[in-house]
């Protein structure tokens, strides 16, 4: 058997055409158009590239983009007053700090001095808590697009066993609270969990966002489970000459592959997702904050998903 390739390439596109629509009807119907800041802190090549790919397409979907590229020896206290400039700014209604920022500097002190309304990533301790305690908040990017992927593969997802390897709060934890919210049974294992190949197996649903390369290998996986690959791995490719690299994932996708039911390639799974989740919580933010109902389209996924 050959696992059906889930293609976030595609379901990303579909999700920028709507957030585009939407920000036109917006414009028309209530003379705004609204805005996401990013602010990057430092010259990591990896997160320039992220930093440059969301900016590019925020502007295709008619939004304005807000670039704030700051030195790496840049002072926190420089940093948080940066933020709280955007926090008053009446154009901004997402406010993204690229992460990770440089050790001088500390990410929670800074993450929490983004208005929780703004707060486009959902790592504000605010949204956790609402996103935890089932209420409704901005929901962190990454296990957002994930579930959304799971909803075009799936349908529901009520009562199925997920397994989420990795436990941070950037995705791990949020997206283990996502599932429970889909009335998934739970597991969430990471390094230190004992035989994690046969929690693995256990699982209709295995997410993967341990930062391992390719840790997760065709015989964990049960036949026909799908299989939500989110890690983002640089590695050396030899085989394509010397000095090359490749992404791989943190599934060995060739074993994984022959076995799943449906499994997300690395690029072109979660990746594309996770910005065009922003773009979609950036609209979302825009509506809330003037008191206008967010868009059918969000509505319609979180009541198949949640509903
Ligand atoms: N505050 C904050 N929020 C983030 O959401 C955030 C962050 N910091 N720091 C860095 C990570 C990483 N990240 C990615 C976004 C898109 C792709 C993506 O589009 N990947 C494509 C292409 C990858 C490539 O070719 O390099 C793919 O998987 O197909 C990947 C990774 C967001 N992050």
């Amino acid at each position: 058997m050959s696992a059906k390739v889930i293609d976030g390439k595609a379901e990303a596109e579909r999700l920028r055409g709507a957030v585009a629509e939407e920000v036109a009807r917006l414009k028309a119907d209530h003379g705004f158009v609204p805005g996401l800041a990013v602010v990057l802190v430092g010259e990591d090549p990896a997160s320039k590239v992220y930093v440059s790919s969301k900016a590019k397409q925020t502007v295709e979907v008619g939004m304005t983009s807000y670039e704030h590229k700051l030195p790496a020896d840049t002072p926190e206290a420089d940093v948080l007053a940066l933020v709280e400039r955007l926090n008053q700014d009446p154009g901004v209604d997402g406010i993204l700090v690229q992460l990770p920022l440089p050790k001088h500097i500390d990410s929670t002190k800074v993450l929490e001095t983004i208005a929780p309304d703004k707060d486009v990533d959902g790592f504000h301790v605010v949204n956790v808590g609402k996103l935890s305690t089932g209420q409704w908040s901005l929901v962190p990017c990454t296990p957002y697009g994930s579930m959304m992927l799971l909803r075009s593969t799936l349908g529901k997802l009520s009562g199925l066993e997920a397994v989420v390897v990795g436990r941070s709060n950037i995705v791990g934890k949020p997206m283990a609270q996502l599932l429970l919210k889909a009335n998934c049974t739970v597991t969430v294992a990471h390094s230190r969990t004992k035989d994690l190949p046969a929690v693995c197996r256990r699982a209709d649903i295995v997410v993967a966002a341990v930062g391992i390369p390719e840790l997760v290998k065709g015989d964990w996986i049960k036949p026909g489970a799908t299989v939500i690959d989110v890690g983002i791995n640089r590695v050396p490719a030899p085989e394509k000459g010397e000095g090359k690299t490749k992404l791989v994932g943190d599934v060995d996708y060739a074993s994984a592959a022959k076995v799943a039911g449906a499994i997300t390639p690395v690029p072109g799974g979660v990746g594309p997702m996770t910005i065009a989740t922003l773009l979609g919580n950036t609209l979302i933010a825009a509506c809330r904050r003037r008191g206008l109902t967010p868009p059918t389209y969000f509505a319609q996924i979180d009541k198949d998903l949640f509903g």
